[in-house]
């Protein structure tokens, strides 16, 4: 007769591991936008649904994250100020010095989300993921990408693989750093890349990393937020065939700190404007020259002798991404050789 098995011994469920909290902070822009019908894929009002309704419209998050939500701004992107960007990142680096918040994702208009992007890499403190996200048409159009990308943002920032690697964009299943990201289409869903091309991808709550960044952000930067009370006065100009130094002069009038030249090519500068932005030089304006071809970068001492004018050069950053390092720079040197390893390295 077989003996009769002893029960087995009652086994305690092991209690699931809390999600990560993350704060979804709102800014507005197309994610959170609405349209007439669902036919208006492309024309809606931007920055209209409020971050509650956001949330509550995607119960998927609760499975990835403990998820709360705050507004910070409600407006198009487009409208972003430096007093916007400082706004945001002073409320970035207070709640990731929370112990009971592990990631951040910042819902954003898509036309300035990579400016903004590379401004909290350049100055917030942290290792925490921070990932920021938008979308090409409102949540009332049919095949609308919002929530999608939502949910993709939020699954990057819960990811203990997403920690260290700075600020990061989500779009369309990509995950790319900040700091390479441009919107490179406009209509389109897929309108981000990196000309060194994206980190990973996110799929179905999962992310797969292939690349790291290898420039200096966030935790290991030289700047902070809470050094920074304001940013001085960088503005750029556009270079074309024909171009008169009318901007140029401007600026100059206004008194700005600092001009990104957006040249052609490899950040050529016309005959005729190189005198006018030495002047400039001369009265402690400081020169950057970058290119407004999106990919490749600018060779220092190619095209113009930037050590002889004491310009710098903007490496492969993009003119409107030139414009923030130099004006996080500039709150700490003027001095060109320092700037250009400033470029050099972030
Ligand atoms: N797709 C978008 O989000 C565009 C909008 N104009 C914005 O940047 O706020």
């Amino acid at each position: 007769m077989p003996t009769p098995m002893a029960a087995p011994a009652p086994v305690a469920a092991a209690p699931a591991p809390a999600l990560p909290h993350v704060v979804v902070l709102a800014t507005g822009g197309t994610i959170a936008g609405a349209g007439a019908s669902t036919a208006s894929s492309a024309t809606y009002q931007a920055a209209k649904v409020p971050v509650e309704q956001l949330l509550i419209g995607l119960p998927e998050l609760g499975k990835v994250a403990r998820v709360s939500g705050e507004q910070v701004f409600q407006i198009a992107s487009e409208s972003f100020t430096n007093q916007h960007l400082l706004t945001l990142a002073r409320r970035v680096q207070a709640l990731v010095r929370q112990p009971d918040v592990q990631g951040i994702v910042i819902t954003h208009g898509t036309d300035t989300l990579e400016e903004t992007g590379f401004f909290l890499n350049l100055v917030v403190q942290t290792d925490k993921p921070i990932v920021l996200v938008g979308s090409m048409r409102p949540g009332t159009s049919l095949s609308a990408d919002g929530a999608l990308n939502l949910l993709g943002a939020v699954s990057v920032a819960a990811s203990p693989d997403s920690v260290g690697k700075g600020v990061l964009v989500s779009m369309a299943d990509e995950i790319h750093t900040a700091r390479d990201v441009a919107k490179l289409v406009n209509i389109k869903t897929s309108a981000f890349g990196s000309p060194w091309g994206p980190l990973g991808m996110v799929v179905e709550g999962k992310t797969y990393w292939f690349r790291a960044p290898i420039k200096r952000h966030t935790s290991a930067s030289e700047f902070s937020i809470d050094r920074i009370q304001t940013l001085p006065a960088v503005d750029i100009v556009y270079s074309y065939g024909n171009v008169p130094s009318t901007a140029i002069d401007a600026l100059g009038a206004a008194g700005v700190q600092a001009i990104v030249h957006a040249g052609t090519g490899n950040g050529s500068v016309a005959d005729r404007i190189v005198p006018r932005l030495n002047d400039l030089r001369g009265k402690g304006v400081v020169i950057v020259r970058s290119s407004r071809i999106p990919g490749g970068f600018v060779l220092r001492n190619a095209e113009q002798p930037d050590d002889k004018y004491g310009w710098v050069v903007a490496h492969d950053l993009n003119p409107q991404k030139a414009r923030l390092l130099t004006a996080v720079a500039l709150t700490q040197t003027r001095d060109t050789r320092e700037l250009q390893r400033i470029f050099w390295e972030y």
